[in-house]
């Protein structure tokens, strides 16, 4: 399975110029993107059904005059309402090539609406007729499928900074854009189509849609044991906030983690006792903790979930014993305000560390930071030596190396607590086979939106380490 690219605005600018350097056709271009937009409208209209067009200045409004008039050569009804008229290139051809209606339109009046207002070359929010047009599209109740990206959305944010055309579907062209997966620009995507309109393929692009392209679940071999499959370490919360650990190291045993053991005081390791059975105990403080971290049986590391007062000296403990660690909630608090601190730790090891943020631990952390998620996640990864997945809806994974992908499979059932401990469990687990962080921690957020995924309504996080991960690791392997 391949890895699915995603490209930047001006990424997909510099695929389409590098083309055009090599003999390629603009407007055979225009012509094949508009044909695939023509061919999405029609499967979504009656036979001689009423389109309306909605066209902007730019070559966004040029696929979209090319679009109606394939729609209107296949006998449907189509009119076009301009914003302005283009000036030159490929729009201005693509329009002085359109004979049909053309004017202001009622858009409640019609079957399909197509936006093609504005699309990558979005440079300001929507304003004036711009915005009445996408407002009245919007609340005309007529389905409404977008040229590119919906209009108003930002193509490599997704960032909404005025309005947005509400687009029941995309159809967008060689690759899919930041802006359609990151929120709130996905919530206005609907469903996205990708079509080849004959550039060449993207390859070895830094950015891409977390899935199964990206990264190899491991198989264990007939002659391994538990050791062999990676022993990790949980630091287990104090006595009333076990749970959280409790639920990562079960979760880890789950992604195959041979052994898991979780380390806290005795009064802690009591009430975990009445909890687990695979999943075994040991005593010990921040010092013990380095010291069992230090076996060679041990492959991985977690500190963070529930883990209360001591997470600071066990996390430093963690990243002086040089083992792939996984640092998490209260473990990346510890660190508020001290990014570059952590950074020193970090880079002091080889070894792969993971840090897994949602955004208000990623906001104490990285109080400095600003931009995009995807921007955002990449600089964290860049100044810690860390990849770090900022989690939510949108997830973004980003390796210190300038890699990233976006998720898109997780479903909102996950916004439950605890849910972010299993998660943390997974990509531990999957550290502790051995695979590198970076994938580590996309496989173990695909897993998670799976698992998400098949529960559905009434999941609590105890659900997601149980069963479903047997099941979506058996579906994926
Ligand atoms: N790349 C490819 O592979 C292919 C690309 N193709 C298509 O080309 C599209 C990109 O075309 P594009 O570069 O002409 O930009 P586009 O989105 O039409 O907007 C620019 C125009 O909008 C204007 N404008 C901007 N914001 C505004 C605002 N808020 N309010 C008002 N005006 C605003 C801006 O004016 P200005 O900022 O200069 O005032 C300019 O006139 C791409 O999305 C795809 O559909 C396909 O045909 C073939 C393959
Ligand atoms: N709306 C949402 N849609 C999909 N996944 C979500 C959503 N909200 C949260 N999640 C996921 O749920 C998990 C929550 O983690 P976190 O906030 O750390 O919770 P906890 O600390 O209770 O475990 C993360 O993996 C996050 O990506
Ligand atoms: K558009």
């Amino acid at each position: 399975m391949r890895a699915q690219p995603i490209l930047s605005a001006a990424a997909i600018r510099a695929a389409e110029a590098a083309w055009f350097a090599n003999g390629g056709d603009s407007f055979a271009l225009m012509q094949r993107a508009a044909g695939e937009v023509a061919r999405a409208a029609a499967t979504r209209l009656p036979p001689g059904g009423r389109v309306l067009v909605l066209a902007g200045p730019g070559n966004n409004g040029g696929d979209g005059y090319v679009a109606a008039r394939l729609l209107a050569d296949a006998g449907f009804a189509v009119q076009v309402t301009a914003l302005a008229a283009p000036g030159a290139g490929d729009a201005a051809r693509a329009a002085g090539e359109w004979c049909g209606a053309t004017g202001p339109a009622d858009p409640a009046r019609f079957d399909l609406i197509v936006d093609a207002l504005f699309g990558i070359g979005l440079a300001r929010p929507l304003e004036g007729e711009a915005e009445r047009l996408v407002l009245a599209a919007n609340a005309s109740g007529a389905p409404i499928l977008a040229v590119d990206i919906p209009s108003g959305v930002d193509a490599d944010t997704g960032a909404v900074p005025g309005v947005a055309i509400n687009a029941v579907e995309t159809m967008t062209f060689h690759t899919a854009k930041p802006g359609h997966l990151l929120l709130p620009g996905r919530l206005h995507t609907g469903r996205l189509q990708i079509a080849d309109i004959g550039l060449p393929p993207a390859q070895g692009t830094p950015l891409a849609l977390n899935g199964p392209g990206l990264w190899r679940l491991p198989v264990p071999d007939a002659d391994t044991h538990k050791y062999a499959r990676g022993g990790v370490l949980v630091w287990s919360g104090p006595v009333l906030a076990t749970g959280a650990s409790r639920l990562a190291a079960t979760a880890a045993l789950r992604a195959g983690a041979g052994a898991v053991t979780l380390v806290g005081d005795r009064e802690a390791l009591l009430v975990q006792a009445a909890h687990v059975t695979a999943v075994m105990l040991a005593e010990g403080d921040a010092q013990g903790f380095g010291r069992l971290a230090a076996s060679p049986k041990v492959k991985a590391l977690c500190v963070g979930p529930g883990a209360g007062p001591q997470a600071r000296c066990v996390a430093g403990a963690a990243l002086q014993s040089g083992k792939p660690l996984l640092l998490d909630a209260d473990a990346l608090t510890a660190f508020a305000g001290e990014a570059e601190h952590l950074a020193r730790l970090i880079r002091r090891h080889d070894r792969p560390v993971l840090l897994t943020p949602h955004e208000g631990e990623f906001a104490r952390l990285f109080p400095g930071l600003s931009g995009s998620k995807l921007a955002r996640a990449q600089a964290a990864a860049a100044l810690s030596g860390a990849v770090v997945i900022l989690k939510g809806a949108d997830g973004v994974i980003a390796a210190p190396d300038g890699r990233a992908a976006i998720t898109a499979n997780a479903p909102g059932w996950l916004a439950t607590a605890g849910s972010g401990d299993v998660l943390a469990g997974i990509a531990t687990g999957m550290l502790a086979q051995g695979i590198p962080g970076f994938e580590a921690a996309a496989a173990a957020c695909f897993l998670h939106g799976e698992a998400g995924g098949r529960l559905g309504p009434g999941l609590i996080s105890e659900d997601l380490c149980g069963p479903v991960l047997r099941e979506v690791l058996a579906a994926l392997i």
